[in-house]
């Protein structure tokens, strides 16, 4: 298991709507990678080899007038962080059919039941975009699908795939924590169509799917979509999260000009999941 030491940063935000969704959007583009939301704001982990000192200069929500925004920082050990997660861990039930939960939580005797140690990957489905592409997977066809999961966190969306009958799955993740955290996932769940690749888009040269899954942000997926869509199949579907309703008509735009037409929108407290078909 990697070494790695994060920062935590502990924001006070004043107002918390839409403050904290705001701060989290932009702390998010400019790498931080965990978000835990608090009643007084949100606690922020970004990896200490990813800091540099200009980061939050780049923040605006923080220089602006309509929001009071405070924060203390201090280093975490990896030790530190997998105690305050055990602690603070709940399992999420996602429409009475899928339980996430942690190999400490009792088995809830649901449909899929999936066993995560996220330590610091982002996809314990506590997240609004992590919840609602479960819940597209949850009511789509995956039958013998071949699945991308692009920015698979701690492989999550991988996993349910399988459940839902996917024949062949390639989980890519472009951080080595997640890449790790997906593979000892994957086997903890018993999955045996995974495969886990630690990179980006540079890896699908030659690839060729009936679904693409992608939950990472609003940049990376307007960058990279091209990618994706160019290894997808005709009759293909494509589900996309990571962003807010207000993104729609940019990823919209995007995916159109590539061919993919959009037939579904979920949205959860301002974060959507749009599903996209060729
Ligand atoms: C919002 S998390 C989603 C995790 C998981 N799929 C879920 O739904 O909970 C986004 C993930 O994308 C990864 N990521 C960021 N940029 C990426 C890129 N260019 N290519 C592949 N993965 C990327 C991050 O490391 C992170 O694990």
């Amino acid at each position: 298991m990697s070494n790695s030491v994060y920062l935590g940063f502990y924001f006070k935000v004043k107002p918390l709507i839409p403050a904290v969704e705001i701060l989290i959007a932009e702390l998010g583009n400019a790498g931080f990678e965990s978000f835990v939301e608090t009643h007084e704001g949100v606690t922020a982990y970004i990896q200490k080899k990813e800091w540099r000192d200009d980061i939050l200069k780049a923040i605006n929500c923080l220089k602006s007038k309509e929001f009071k925004i405070s924060y203390i920082s201090e280093e975490i050990a990896q030790t530190n962080w997998n105690a305050e997660w055990e602690k603070s861990f709940q399992p999420i039930v996602v429409d009475n059919l899928c339980v996430v939960r942690a190999p400490f939580h009792p088995k809830q005797g649901s449909k899929y039941d999936i066993v995560i140690e996220p330590k610091m990957s982002f996809g314990t489905g506590h997240h609004e975009t992590t919840h609602m592409m479960i819940q597209h997977i949850l009511k789509n066809d995956f039958n013998g699908k071949s699945v991308l999961d692009m920015g698979c966190g701690t492989g999550v969306l991988a996993i349910l795939a399988e459940k839902r009958g996917a024949s062949k799955i390639d989980a890519i993740d472009i951080d080595n924590w997640c890449y790790i955290n997906s593979l000892e996932n994957a086997e903890r769940n018993d999955c045996t169509n995974i495969s886990v690749f630690e990179g980006n888009v540079s890896l699908l040269t030659n690839k060729s799917y009936d679904t693409v899954i992608a939950n990472i942000n609003r940049n990376i997926l307007l960058q990279d979509l091209e990618a994706y869509i160019h290894c997808l199949k005709p009759n293909s579907e494509l589900y996309l999260s990571g962003f807010y309703k207000d993104d729609i008509p940019l990823i919209k735009e995007k995916c159109n000009s590539l061919g993919f037409k959009h037939v579904e929108t979920l949205e959860k407290n301002h974060w959507v999941a749009l599903k996209f078909i060729n």
